[in-house]
């Protein structure tokens, strides 16, 4: 990576070409990819892997999704900066098999939610790994994540399995309703 002043330039550049979008995010190992694959939607592409973010797109209909990590050592300022005009929603992918992380989730969520630029935007979350034995409920994870509490956008949460497929169409289209992009 260069130096900062260097990578803010090339963070504009990524910003200023893409187009609306939806932003998939969440903690590392959900899954993200793996939707995206899933959903068969195009070709996953790196867009930009040598600024140190690992940003990939792929398009569906007329909306383009692009993923970056949480735990990525940017951090959400440095993203929302560049990016919120042109983000209409969010999808924020949630390991469902991963208890232990839980609690740090839901602090990332709620900075996440807290975050002014990205205020109103509607969120999709995949609640991921459905299909793994022990996987938390779509109510246990509203509760441990407060999500009942989210107020001033449309939120619904969304049981999937990436590697089944399994209730991925039906977040995408409800996402893609909501934002009137869908037939
Ligand atoms: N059992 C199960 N495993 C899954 C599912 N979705 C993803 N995985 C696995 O979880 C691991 C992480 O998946 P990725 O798609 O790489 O996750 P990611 O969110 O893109 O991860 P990072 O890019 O590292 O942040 C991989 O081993 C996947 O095969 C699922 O629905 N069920
Ligand atoms: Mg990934």
């Amino acid at each position: 990576m260069g130096n900062s002043s260097s990578f803010e330039i090339s963070l504009k550049q990524i910003a200023s070409k893409e187009e609306a979008r939806i932003l998939v995010t969440g903690m590392n190992w959900a899954g993200k990819t793996t939707i995206l694959y899933k959903l068969n939607i195009g070709e996953v592409i790196v867009t930009c892997p040598t600024i140190g973010l690992i940003l990939e797109s792929v398009r569906f209909r007329n909306l383009t999704f692009a993923i970056w990590d949480l735990g990525c050592s940017l951090g959400f300022k440095t993203l929302w900066k560049y990016f919120h005009t042109n983000i209409k929603g969010i999808i924020f992918v949630i390991d469902s098999n991963d208890r232990e992380r839980m609690d740090n989730l839901k602090w990332l969520l709620q900075e996440m939610l807290f975050e002014e630029m990205l205020s109103q935007l509607p969120i999709l979350f995949f609640a991921n790994k459905q299909d793994l034995p022990n996987a938390i409920s779509l109510n246990e994870i509203t509760e441990k994540l407060e999500l009942f509490l989210i107020r001033g956008r449309i939120w619904r949460i969304q049981g999937c399995s990436a590697i089944r497929g399994d209730g991925l169409y039906e977040g995408i289209e409800w996402i893609s309703h909501v934002l009137n992009f869908g037939s």
